[in-house]
């Protein structure tokens, strides 16, 4: 078994006997995502390597531009992720786009991304800036003028749960005041990525076969049941009274009517959100599915609840990171600051930032995309071989990946290899003051091609505008308990500081 890439004449990691490279995950000594990329840093000459996972092979792309084929171009041939689920254990998660796969994947997506275009997210920028503002005016009272202390992953994973309750399910909820409200301890569950549910999410990838043979479930059962609970009741409540709101369950409604589609000429110019907004492509039209394809409620639940689950934990740590580094680089700061007092002027209140005066703030995207390049929070993503598929090394030789195999694609690699980025360790936002410097193909926080994130351009207005509020409000400075430089959580399966994010806020007006 452990001669496949020997006889193919391809480096690869050294399998530990029976476990491959499994056992450097259990051990947890060093990062999973830092585990999975091994092979890039010890095979600089290579487009692939190989790795065992047990005793089955699997590569590790090294060249962006091969992902970018694989992505794109030669879409047919890795259609899928990794991950398979079963629907009896994990009746929501299994059914979610990242995990769903060939026709049904092709189906929800081709659904789904008129949801995601720059006019809808417009639209919805109004539920957003609400829950963020409503938020900011608390945090600020709570202060009463004096500076606080907080932890910011809990604070940002607060507002981000109740924004996105608001977005999707349309239900406003106040987590800072009412601290353990239903929508938060289930939100919090479901994004959970450590302890527990880390080890299965990274089960599930690394071993998909054995997690679905043994019916392991990722989500626990109360919220499953909440979530189908919730969304079934609003979808009642909102075909009774043929309530209209902004939000993602209207939108999906309407998914399943088959009036939801892409208005060209509105997204004209709304389409980025900043620099790190992936391109789009166009799915072709869907194969014969063999069944017949429709969106039920659960369908709908599924989808609501995955963008819990994609969205506020990534959405989370790009907001913490991005603080940290505003925290520890005061003139960074200062800047910012400065471009929001100034954007803050052309408001009509001088204090709601719209969706254009976002998109119009170049120091901001500098900021969040520098952020997204030196703190990936979604170190890697996965592939999975459809189709047999060939194509030529760097020294000329041809390598076919056979259909089955499993392949990671190491987006923090990417962004911390000094080939592409310089000085790669140093927080710098200049990078992205000439945008025509960035190699594109190596920058890609939010993947790329067909199944590259479908909620990128929410994820950066939401970020930018938190981000927006709070240098409105505070000045964020190191807290005593803040570790600098910052220790990494390496049991963690998402990106996380272990000793959290410990921060000063220091209301403006004092
Ligand atoms: C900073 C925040 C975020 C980051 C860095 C991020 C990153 C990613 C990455 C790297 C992928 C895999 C792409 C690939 O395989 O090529 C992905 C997929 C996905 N993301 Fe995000 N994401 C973020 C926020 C969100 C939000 C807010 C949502 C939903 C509202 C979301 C929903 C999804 C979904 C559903 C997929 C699977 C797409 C598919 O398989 O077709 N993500 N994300």
């Amino acid at each position: 078994t452990y001669d496949y890439f020997e006889k193919r004449n391809i480096p690869y990691v050294k399998p530990v006997p029976f476990f491959g490279q499994v056992w450097s995950f259990f051990t947890q000594e060093k990062h999973a995502v830092d585990v999975a990329s091994e092979g890039y840093y010890m095979f600089p000459n290579t487009r692939i390597s190989g790795v065992f996972i047990l005793r089955t092979p699997a590569y590790l792309v090294h060249d962006p531009v091969l992902y970018k084929q694989m992505a794109i171009t030669d879409f047919d041939h890795f259609t899928d992720h990794v991950s398979e689920l079963s629907v009896e254990q994990d009746p929501l998660l299994a059914r979610s786009l990242f995990f769903t796969r060939g026709a049904r994947w092709r189906h929800h997506r081709t659904g789904l991304s008129p949801a995601f275009t720059g006019s809808k997210m417009r639209n919805m920028f109004s539920l957003l800036s609400k829950s963020a503002s409503d938020a900011m005016e608390r945090l600020v009272l709570f202060s009463r003028s004096e500076p606080i202390s907080m932890e910011l992953r809990d604070l940002y994973s607060r507002l981000g749960n109740d924004a996105m309750s608001s977005i999707s399910f349309g239900v406003e909820v106040d987590s800072l005041t009412d601290r353990d409200n239903e929508f938060f301890i289930k939100g919090n569950r479901l994004a959970k990525v450590d302890g527990l549910p880390g080890l299965k999410i990274l089960m599930s990838a690394i071993v998909p076969g054995l997690f679905k043979f043994l019916r392991i479930g990722i989500l626990y059962q109360d919220v499953n049941d909440f979530y189908t609970e919730a969304v079934s009741t609003n979808i009642r409540y909102r075909e009774k009274n043929a309530l209209k709101r902004p939000d993602f369950i209207h939108l999906l409604l309407q998914v399943r009517k088959n009036e939801l589609n892409c208005e060209q000429t509105d997204d004209e110019g709304l389409d980025s959100a900043g620099f790190s907004t992936p391109e789009t492509h166009t799915l072709h039209k869907s194969d014969d599915p063999g069944e017949k394809l429709e969106w039920r409620d659960i369908d709908i639940t599924a989808a609501a609840a995955s963008f819990f689950f994609g969205g506020i934990e990534t959405t989370t740590t790009l907001l913490c990171f991005a603080s940290y580094e505003l925290a520890v680089n005061p003139s960074i700061q200062a800047r910012l600051r400065a471009e929001i007092d100034l954007a803050r002027e052309e408001l009509e209140d001088g204090i709601t930032p719209t969706y254009e005066v976002l998109q119009k703030m170049k120091y901001m995207d500098m900021v969040v995309s520098e952020t997204l390049r030196r703190w990936t929070p979604f170190g890697t993503t996965n592939r999975r071989c459809t189709k047999d598929y060939t194509f030529t090394n760097y020294d000329g030789t041809q390598i076919t990946i056979e259909k089955g195999l499993n392949i990671s694609i190491p987006l923090k690699a990417f962004h911390l290899d000094e080939k592409y980025f310089p000085d790669p360790l140093r927080f710098d936002p200049e990078r992205f003051s000439d945008l025509t410097q960035i190699n594109q193909d190596a920058y890609v926080p939010f993947g790329t091609g067909h199944r590259n994130c479908i909620g990128s351009r929410l994820a950066l207005m939401q970020a930018k505008c938190f981000l927006f509020y709070m240098l409105s409000n505070f000045a964020i400075e190191p807290g005593p308990k803040l570790t600098i430089p910052i220790v990494l959580d390496e049991t963690s399966a998402g990106l996380n500081a272990k000793h959290g994010f410990w921060m000063t806020l220091i209301p403006r007006n004092i």
